[in-house]
Parts: C-alpha cells; structure tokens; sequence
C-alpha cells in the first residue's frame, strides 16, 4: 500500500494522479477507461481540479466510464442531497463526459437486488474498473460498507449506522430525521476487484480509521482496511488524519514518497506532457 501524506492538497495530488492515468491511457471508444467515483466533501476539491485540467485542454472525459459508488435509497435524483444531483453539479455538468457513459445506482428502485445486479453486471461488461476513487467516514466505512460489512461483499443495499447518520446530517441541516436510513452501495468485493483503487482520507475525526486502515489487521469493523488485501492501494491523506499513526510509520511513508509529493511540480509535470 501506498500512503501519500499531503499538505492539506488531498484533492489536488488525486486529481493529477487521475489526469496522470487517463493521459496514460489513451482511452478511445472500443477502450474506455472506467472510474469508480465517491460523493462527499473530501472528494470535491479534485472535482474542481479535474473540471480545470479539462477546460485546460489536458485530459478529456469522452471515452471514460464512470461508475459511483453509492446512493441514498428513497431520494429522487433532483433532490440536492441525493449523490446524482451532487455529481452532475459537482463534476458532470462541467465535463465532456457522455451521458451514457455515468452510472449511478438508482435509489428510488422497487427492486433494490435488480438494480444492483445490472450495476455489477454493468461493470463487468465493460472490463471491470481501472481506478477506483474512494473516501471513508469517520467509522472507516468505504462508499456505504458499514462496520461489520463483509469483505467480500457485492453491490446491494446497506442500513446507515447511527455514527453515519449522525455524521451525514450535517448535509441534511443537522436533522438526523431527514438522512435517508438505508443505501445502494458497491460492496467491499466490488471495490478490490478494481485494478486500482485510490482513497482520500481527511481530518483528525477519520485519524483513528486512518490508524485501522495502515497499521491495524484487516477487519470487517474498518472496512477501509480491506485496502491491504489489494497489490495497488493507494491512501491520500492530510497530515491531521495521522495523528494515530506510529512516528515510525508516518516517518517511512514521508521519507519513502518526498519525491511524489511536490505537488506544484507533479501539476508542471502533467502540463508539459
Ligand atoms: N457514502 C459516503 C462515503 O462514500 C464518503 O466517503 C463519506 C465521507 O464524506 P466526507 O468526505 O464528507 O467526510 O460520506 C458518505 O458516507
């Protein structure tokens, strides 16, 4: 696993780590390359950096494919708090992305099990996801895989625990009674199957996940540490999330990745590519 401790630029080093990917690869219509996409507020300042690259001419987004991670169950799309409306105003609507091409669960399915089948089977038509983007709460959950969810677990619908509504009400004006209790979310399984998988992991409250995820043994109660099953891991984070780690381990992980982590100089690179 790779752990990239920023300077408050989480966002910014996933963006160029995206551009970086999608200039690699090339993608053309009979090759699309495929993201796994999150929701929530650690993600959005890479949205904003992509949305830049893109209106600078550097990466395009036609010939990508995207799938999101989660959805609340019972929200329409228009609704502003549901993850649709969060990623067309945050992301979609600023890109040449396809219409076509963006899937996200549908939470207001009558049948949940239908709808995450045709995800999952949706994802395995197109060849499987190149790069999967993640965030965790502060439970260490990754999309909606709570505490306690299996490791191996598929896409389905999952009952939100009290520590995430709690933690999510603040989007809902603090009222705990307006989080939708339950969500379609990709499983633990789904996540590792990607070829990569990258997540941002901010703030002192996610510190303790933080320690789960890079030092503690794998277990269904952080499902972020299911991340130290998969050979291409990638952990973001700021320097507040490190507050549980070891010196030692943060010292490796500073010492081992200072030349990745200029991160002025990662975004001159990727213009002059
Ligand atoms: N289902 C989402 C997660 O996928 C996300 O990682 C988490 C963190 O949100 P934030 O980045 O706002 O802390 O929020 C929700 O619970």
């Amino acid at each position: 696993m790779r752990v990239i401790i920023t300077d408050n630029c989480i966002g910014h080093w996933a963006a160029v780590y995206v551009a970086e990917k999608l200039i690699e690869a090339k993608p053309t219509k009979e090759k699309p390359f495929v993201l796994g996409l999150p929701t929530g507020s650690t993600p959005l300042p890479m949205y904003r950096k992509l949305i830049e690259f893109y209106k600078a001419g550097i990466i395009s987004f036609e010939n990508v494919i995207t799938f999101n991670m989660d959805e609340y169950v019972g929200l329409e799309p228009t609704h502003e708090q549901s993850y649709h409306y969060f990623m067309y105003e945050n992301f979609f609507n600023h890109i040449d992305i396809k219409r076509e091409n963006i899937n996200i669960l549908d939470g207001m399915a009558s049948d949940y099990r239908a709808e995450c089948k045709r995800f999952e089977d949706k994802i395995k038509k197109v060849g499987g996801i190149d790069l999967f983007l993640g965030g965790i709460g502060p439970d260490g959950h990754i999309a909606f895989n709570e505490p306690g969810s299996s490791l191996s677990s598929r896409t389905r619908d999952k009952e939100l625990t009290t520590d995430t509504i709690l933690a999510n009400s603040r989007f809902f004006g603090g009222d705990t009674e307006k989080v939708p209790k339950l969500a379609l979310t990709v499983g633990v399984g789904t996540i590792l199957d990607a070829k990569e998988v990258l997540i941002m992991v901010n703030g002192h409250h996610k510190a303790r996940a933080m320690y789960h995820a890079v030092e503690g043994g794998v277990n269904h109660m952080w499902t972020v540490s299911a991340l130290q099953l998969h050979p291409k891991g990638i952990i973001v984070s700021d320097e507040e999330a490190c507050g549980e780690l070891k010196v030692s381990t943060y010292r490796y992980f500073k010492d081992i990745e200072a030349p990745n982590l200029d991160i002025k100089k990662l975004e001159e690179d990727l213009y002059r590519r």
